[in-house]
């Protein structure tokens, strides 16, 4: 059976449990007929119903099993269209690195902030030192 394209319009109006559609990796998927079996409740696929669910299935860190259902469920590819919701892609843990260098930059924050500290503990220290050795 050919590939059918949807639009994340159509996608968008199948958001009941009887008909409800989501995009994965820019894939189309019906999720109606698993959203009583689904293992992590039928909430959490009722919220993304009819959207780009691409980091809330990724978040959770679903095994190959759930990757093998979902290829069952699949209908069709998303077929973007300018002015739709930007691709959500896990490339989102890329951000990870940028969270590190940042990291990196609370780190020379945390040595200067020590450093001043122990300057001025160092500063008070003789301060004391002197005013004892007046009495
Ligand atoms: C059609 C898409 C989905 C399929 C086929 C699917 C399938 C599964 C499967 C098979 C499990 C059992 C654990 C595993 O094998 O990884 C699971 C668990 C889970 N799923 Fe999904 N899932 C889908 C979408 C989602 C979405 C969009 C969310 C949103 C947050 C979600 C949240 C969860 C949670 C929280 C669990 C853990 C449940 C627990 O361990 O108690 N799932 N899912």
């Amino acid at each position: 059976m050919a590939e059918k394209s949807f639009t994340y319009a159509e996608v968008s109006a199948h958001t009941t449990k009887k008909s409800l559609h989501m995009v994965i990796h820019d894939k189309v998927y019906d999720v109606s007929s698993f959203v009583d079996e689904h293992p992590g409740g039928e909430e959490v696929l009722l919220d993304v119903g009819g959207q780009d669910a691409t980091e809330a299935f990724e978040d959770v860190g679903h095994s190959d099993e759930a990757r093998e259902i979902l290829e069952g469920l699949k209908i069709g590819d998303l077929k973007r269209q300018p002015g739709d919701p930007a691709p959500k892609t896990t490339s989102a843990s890329s951000s990870g690195g940028s969270a590190s260098s940042s990291s990196g930059g609370v780190g020379v924050g945390l040595y200067a902030f020590l450093l001043i500290g122990a300057a001025a503990a160092y500063g008070a220290y003789q301060y004391l030192q002197l005013n004892s050795q007046k009495q």
